[in-house]
């Protein structure tokens, strides 16, 4: 069995390449951003998540390129997934953060199975900004990913994670769910 299957995590390190880091932030600049929202009612919850966000359309050149990460990593594809649920690109400023939750709706049941993240900024350009991730039992252990750029972290939507308080700089990711 793979890490995935096992743990529910893994990562991809230079899955994106630092041009399409650029070209993806360029296409950022001209987005509108606005506050993100929290679970199935779609709150605003600034004591669970503060952090900006836009969104993609789910059969973008970004969200196909994402797919096309998931399928080639073995294991992930165990899981049948059929399509992009959701694209999203998110800026974390200092004092910003989201805390723990989970991507997949178990009582609305919005199909996401598998959540993919991409860093999208260097990670010396912020402190703090850490994703973190609950590992499937038995493991529970929880991680830090990796921040460097262009890195790929994959797990099951179903696990807890959070991004920890940006306390310098600001941090660029992003999100695909997939169902
Ligand atoms: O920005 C991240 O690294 C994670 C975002 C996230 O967990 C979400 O939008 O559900
Ligand atoms: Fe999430």
């Amino acid at each position: 069995m793979n890490e995935f299957t096992e743990t529910g995590y893994a990562y991809i390190l230079d899955a994106m390449t630092l041009h399409d880091i650029d070209t993806l932030r360029a296409l950022a600049v001209n987005l509108t951003f606005s506050a993100g929202r929290v679970g199935h009612a779609q709150l605003f919850n600034p004591s669970h998540r503060k952090s900006v966000v836009a969104f993609l359309d789910t059969n973008c050149t970004w969200s196909n390129w994402a797919f096309g990460v998931i399928r080639a990593e073995h294991g992930v594809c165990n899981t049948p997934l059929e399509k992009c649920l959701g694209i999203q690109l998110a800026l974390y400023r200092t004092g910003d953060f989201y805390d723990w939750h989970v991507d997949a709706d178990r009582v609305h049941q919005d199909g996401r199975k598998v959540t993919l993240v991409v860093q999208l900024s260097d990670e010396n350009d912020y402190e703090g900004g850490e994703l973190q991730v609950k590992l499937r039992s038995p493991y529970d252990r929880t991680i830090s990913a990796p921040s460097v750029a262009g890195t790929a972290v994959i797990f099951g939507s179903e696990l807890m994670h959070r991004v920890t308080l940006v306390k310098k700089g600001q941090r660029c990711s992003l999100t695909c769910w997939f169902g």
